[in-house]
């Protein structure tokens, strides 16, 4: 094939998603070590306004825990996760606002409006998007999310805007929590209907191995609690698998772990017949899983 024969055929391939996705909300989840790289953040942030461009609803919902992190040995104070989740003293939680929505939030919102989009920027405090309880004492003040008010973001999304938001919740009465970017990010994708969530991370997606990295292509939920059993899922995918999980039951039918190392997935994922990374659903057997029976 020519070249020109070559880059129709990709348009052409892309069609029946377009029509697919015409006029539907996207969420993306976007943070992790994907987010450290300045060239992918450029290419991450293009493929948000393209999607926007080509007729569809994006919302990116971030998350920037490498930053917290960064911010938080300067300030000599100790990192510590209990179950991928970050022990937030009453000092943390304040280290939390200032890098994820003083920094990381309108870097993003300034860049993509550099490139053409226009985002604005929110985080879950804002009119109580996400509504939360303290999740236990052990944690200090991270949130376990009880209520969405999506709708100040659909009426952004409404209006032309791509909503960018910041996993902080708030109890209504002043108190902000610290809330995990994933579960964030499916809690927000099912309070809008969204028609796709794609969780950008920093591996080609579920792997059986990750040393050998032989992604998993299709994991029906109903393997979750096996693949846990046996040590496949863990660490950071402990979180992520489960966010993927509570997203299906509350009714997103696409939902996606990809590698936002590499440049353009999202426009990969959402616009090709073979996708990438990790696929998870309850509509067909998983594909690609090793049992170690
Ligand atoms: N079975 C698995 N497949 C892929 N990654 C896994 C698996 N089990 C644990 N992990 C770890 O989970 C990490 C991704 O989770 P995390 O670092 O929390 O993501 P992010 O920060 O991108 O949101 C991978 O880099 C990998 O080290
Ligand atoms: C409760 C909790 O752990 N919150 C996360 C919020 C940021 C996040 O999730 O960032 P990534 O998506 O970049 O990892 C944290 O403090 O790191």
């Amino acid at each position: 094939m020519n070249d020109v024969a070559s880059k129709v055929a990709t348009l052409m391939e892309a069609m029946p998603y377009l029509k697919k996705y015409a006029g539907k909300v996207i969420v993306i989840k976007y943070g992790g070590n994907a987010m450290i790289n300045e060239e992918l953040k450029a290419a991450v942030l293009q493929d948000v306004v393209m999607l926007k461009l080509l007729g569809m609803k994006p919302v990116l919902s971030h998350g920037g825990g490498p930053g917290i992190n960064k911010m938080l040995e300067k300030l000599d104070i100790p990192v510590q996760f209990i179950n991928g989740l970050r022990y937030t003293s009453a000092d943390i939680i304040s280290v939390v606002e200032a890098v994820l929505i003083g920094q990381v939030n309108s870097e993003l919102v300034g860049r993509i409006n550099a490139i053409g989009g226009e985002a604005v920027g929110l985080s879950g405090i804002s009119a109580n998007i996400y509504k939360c309880v303290q999740r236990s004492e052990e944690l200090g003040f991270v949130g376990d999310i009880v209520e969405v008010n999506a709708a100040p973001v659909q009426a952004l999304l409404d209006a032309g805007y791509i909503p960018v938001v910041a996993p902080v919740g708030t109890d209504g009465n002043g108190q902000s929590f610290n809330i995990n970017g994933d579960t964030a990010a499916g809690k927000l994708a099912s309070a809008l209907g969204a028609e796709k969530l794609m969780l950008l991370t920093d591996i080609e997606g579920l792997c059986n191995d990750i040393k050998i990295r032989d992604v998993i292509s299709y994991l029906n939920i109903a393997d979750v609690q096996g693949l846990k059993d046996q040590g496949t899922i863990a660490g950071g995918m402990i979180p992520k698998v489960d966010c993927c999980v509570q997203t299906i039951e509350e009714g997103v039918t696409n939902v996606h772990i990809i590698d936002g190392r590499k440049p353009h997935s999202i426009l990969y994922e959402a616009f090709t017949n073979e996708g990438i990374g990790t696929t998870v659903g309850k509509d067909q057997p998983s594909v690609g899983i090793k049992w170690n029976k």
